[in-house]
């Protein structure tokens, strides 16, 4: 595989904003988000539950429900303007240079089509030029090369005859089928058990390997962007607050919500900790964003630093430390954090 460091860009995401038009008042839910996704690269998107992961990356699919709204920016896939494509054009794209793979794909499969026929279908629409004859065998192969166990057998069930995790395997199979550029993985791990999600994730992992494909990988879970990603975005109240290489920002988190994240996860092995700590607090309202910075009401950075007037009135930008790495913080890597650590 390539240097995922010096690969070609392949996704580009510039200042993506979102808002939520609601009983007269606007939530914006996605805030001026920007980042790259390299050939081969595995990316995570971590944040809790509200952070506006899944709104951003419906913008990135052009599937942003009403009476939600793309208001700015700009998401090129390669070289092309996805804000510039017809609902036809994106509909094409879709599938073949960009795939999802939903959380559930209990819940996306037909229940009422044969898997054979549903991986079947996406051929027919992308790749109609392939000759009907050859598709059987063609289905046959992709299920094979996602590990399903006698894909023969498979071809001729119906989803709810699959276990959980035989159902993402084709969940992938029909993402990765057409070869796209980008993967975009929402949770692919958390209807299944434990050890069905390590194979899920080798599998992904297999993919990236085999075919060089990009993967966008979608989780509130930090131990699993640690497993499997390159780098992370760590999103809080509809912005990026951090993100970097993930071994970086798992060892020396540089915002304070991302350490928070990194402490609620319990040690594998040795002594338990005295406390397992959770966020105290909740998000703020997106229909009235604070002034200052998002996190700061939970914040025990601020807290250790005696509450500083800064971290209410003025809203920090995500400063680049020209190495890779970005933070959302006024006090990162200060003195005065130097001081309370
Ligand atoms: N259809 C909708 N109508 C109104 N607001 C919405 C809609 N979908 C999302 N939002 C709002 O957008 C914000 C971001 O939500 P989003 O679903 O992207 O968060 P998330 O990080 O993906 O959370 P989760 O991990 O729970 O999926 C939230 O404040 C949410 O309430």
């Amino acid at each position: 595989m390539n240097d995922v460091k010096t690969a070609e860009t392949v996704l580009r995401v510039r200042d993506l904003a979102v808002e939520f038009s609601l009983r007269g008042s606007v939530a914006r839910a996605v805030d001026g988000v920007g980042f790259e996704v390299r050939a081969g690269e595995i990316v995570g998107m971590v944040g809790e539950s509200g952070s506006g992961k899944s709104v951003t990356m419906l913008a990135l699919l052009g599937l942003v429900p009403r009476p939600g709204r793309v208001v700015a920016g700009s998401v090129r896939l390669r070289d092309i303007e996805l804000g510039a494509l017809s609902l036809r054009e994106l509909a094409r794209l879709r599938g073949r240079q960009m795939a999802l793979i939903p959380s559930d794909a209990g819940a996306a499969l037909n229940p009422v089509t044969r898997i054979g026929s549903q991986v079947g279908e996406g051929l027919a629409a992308h790749l109609p030029e392939l000759p009907r004859a050859e598709r059987p065998a063609r289905i046959l192969d992709i299920l094979k090369r996602v590990g399903l166990p006698r894909p023969e057998q498979q071809v001729r069930r119906y989803p709810h005859e699959l276990s959980g995790g035989m159902q993402q395997r084709v969940a992938v199979a029909m993402g990765v089928q057409l070869g796209p550029d980008l993967l975009i993985a929402d949770e692919p791990t958390t209807a299944l058990d434990v050890t069905i999600q390590a194979q899920i994730l080798q599998l992904l992992l297999d993919v990236r390997e085999q075919s060089g494909t990009s993967i966008l990988f979608i989780t509130h879970d930090m131990t699993t962007v640690a497993e499997i990603c390159d780098r992370v975005l760590v999103m809080y109240a509809g912005q990026i607050v951090e993100s970097g290489p993930v071994v970086d920002v798992c060892t020396a988190p540089a915002h304070p919500y991302t350490r928070a994240l990194l402490d609620a996860i319990p040690p594998l092995g040795g002594d338990p900790p005295e406390r397992l700590t959770t966020i105290p607090g909740a998000p703020p309202d997106p229909r009235a964003w604070p002034a200052g910075c998002r996190f700061a009401e939970r914040c025990r950075l601020r807290e250790q630093l005696g509450n500083p007037d800064k971290c209410t009135s003025l809203a920090p930008e995500l400063a680049s430390d020209g190495a890779g790495r970005r933070s959302r913080c006024h006090f990162t890597g200060s003195a005065a954090e130097a001081v309370v650590r």
